[in-house]
Parts: C-alpha cells; sequence; structure tokens
C-alpha cells in the first residue's frame, strides 16, 4: 500500500482553524508519554527517547486531526451544477484510522460512489471526507456510516456507496492475532437499495484497469 498522505502537517493547518500544534497542548501530551515510558519500564532520559514524548504527542495530534475538520463544508466548497446523472465511482482510495478500543492502526481502502442530482463534487473533496472522519478514534461501521452520511445530507444526490475494507492491527499483532483477516463494512443509501444498481457499483470496484 502506498503511503502518501492526503494532507501533510503544514498542509492541515491551511484547513484546522483551531491550533493543534499549539506547544501547551503538545506539551501536555508529552509529560503524559513521559510518564507511560516509565511505566513501561523504559529510561526516558535516555537518548533515543529524549524526545519521544513530542513526537508521540505530535504523531497523535496529526492522527486525530479530523476532529477540527468540517466535512460538510469540505464539500459545499466544491460543488457543480452538472447534468451528469450516472454513477460517479472513486476506488481504492487509502484509508488510515485508529481504533477506538486500543488506539492501534486500522488501514486499506474505500471505495465511494454517488449518482448526481443536479450536482457533481470535485473528485478530491471525496478522499478528503474520508480523512476527516478516518483520523479519529473510530470503528471502521461508525466510519462507513459518516463518510455515506456526509455525503447524503450534503450533496442530496440519488444514492450513495460506501465500501471500506481493512485489516486492525489490534487483531494482527495482539489479541486474537489473525495476521490476514480483513473486515468489509458498507453503507448505502437511496438508489443503491435496488439490487441492480448496487451490484453495478460492485461491479465497477472489483473491475480492474488493465
Ligand atoms: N466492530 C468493530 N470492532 C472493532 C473495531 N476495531 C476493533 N474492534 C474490536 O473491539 C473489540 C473490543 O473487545 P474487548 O473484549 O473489549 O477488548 P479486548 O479484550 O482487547 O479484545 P481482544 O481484541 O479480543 O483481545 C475487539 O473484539 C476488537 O476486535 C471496529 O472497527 N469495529
Ligand atoms: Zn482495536
Amino acid at each position: 500500500m502506498e503511503t502518501n498522505f492526503p494532507l501533510n502537517e503544514e498542509e492541515i493547518d491551511g484547513y484546522v482553524k483551531i491550533d493543534r500544534y499549539n506547544p501547551e497542548k503538545i506539551a501536555r501530551i508529552a509529560s503524559h508519554y513521559t510518564e507511560i515510558l516509565e511505566l513501561l519500564g523504559e529510561d526516558p532520559s535516555r537518548q533515543g527517547l529524549l524526545k519521544t514524548p513530542e513526537r508521540v504527542a505530535k504523531a497523535l495530534q496529526y492522527l486525530t486531526h479530523g476532529y477540527d475538520l468540517d466535512a460538510a463544508a469540505i464539500l459545499r466548497g466544491a460543488m457543480f451544477e452538472e447534468e451528469y446523472s450516472q454513477m460517479v465511482v472513486v476506488k481504492d482510495i487509502e484509508v488510515y484510522s485508529m481504533c477506538e478500543h486500543h488506539m492501534l492502526p486500522f488501514f486499506g481502502k474505500a471505495h465511494v460512489a454517488y449518482i448526481p442530482n443536479g450536482h457533481i463534487v470535485g473528485l478530491s473533496k471525496i478522499p478528503r471526507v474520508i480523512d476527516i472522519f478516518a483520523r479519529r478514534l473510530q470503528v471502521q461501521e461508525r466510519l462507513t456510516n459518516e463518510i455515506r452520511d456526509c455525503i447524503q445530507n450534503t450533496l442530496n444526490p440519488v444514492g450513495v456507496a460506501v465500501v471500506i475494507e481493512c485489516k486492525h492491527l489490534c487483531m494482527c499483532m495482539r489479541g486474537v492475532q489473525k495476521q490476514n483477516s480483513v473486515t468489509t463494512t458498507s453503507a448505502f443509501t437511496g438508489e443503491f437499495a435496488h439490487e441492480r444498481t448496487r451490484n453495478e457499483f460492485l461491479r465497477l470496484i472489483t473491475a480492474s484497469l488493465d
């Protein structure tokens, strides 16, 4: 899987209104991690760990920056009147999220489709919406529904379909330790309730360009 992130830390600031990276907040989170390192049996004063609490604090702020972003506003910012009324599918969108039970990553792909109802949306905004909900503490089911609801309620299309396939590290590197299990979740509205439309979507997301 590619690891190019849609937003880096500098770019976030263009979207995030409050300052997630303010030094006081980072220092407070970091101080907890100094204690956690000690409790884990480490020596937080050894060279390799000196900056670790601060690094972890910044990483966690990044991994949860979706709390500060308004997905509906981002969609509304790039809606265009257009008479196109066929299905629009954006597939194989990388997803990186954190399970709310263990705060361990789950990651994989999302596939999204909608059928326009007078408006289309800028294509890049669909991965942005996914990221805004993924960059929080999540369960895959809620992530799937939140993406569906945001697109449905903002763009008001004839229907929305969302399928997400993810590996959960809390199931791979601890706990039940199943390395190959993949969880699939889906959410549909409107026209996608019909088997024919849903099947067309499923066919398109499994079709290859090669
Ligand atoms: N439904 C759902 N469950 C999740 C997701 N991410 C993690 N989980 C599960 O959340 C559950 C939490 O169960 P608990 O029994 O409270 O936690 P635990 O003792 O750490 O469980 P194990 O992982 O089985 O060791 C586990 O079954 C995880 O696999 C998710 O996105 N959706
Ligand atoms: Zn988990």
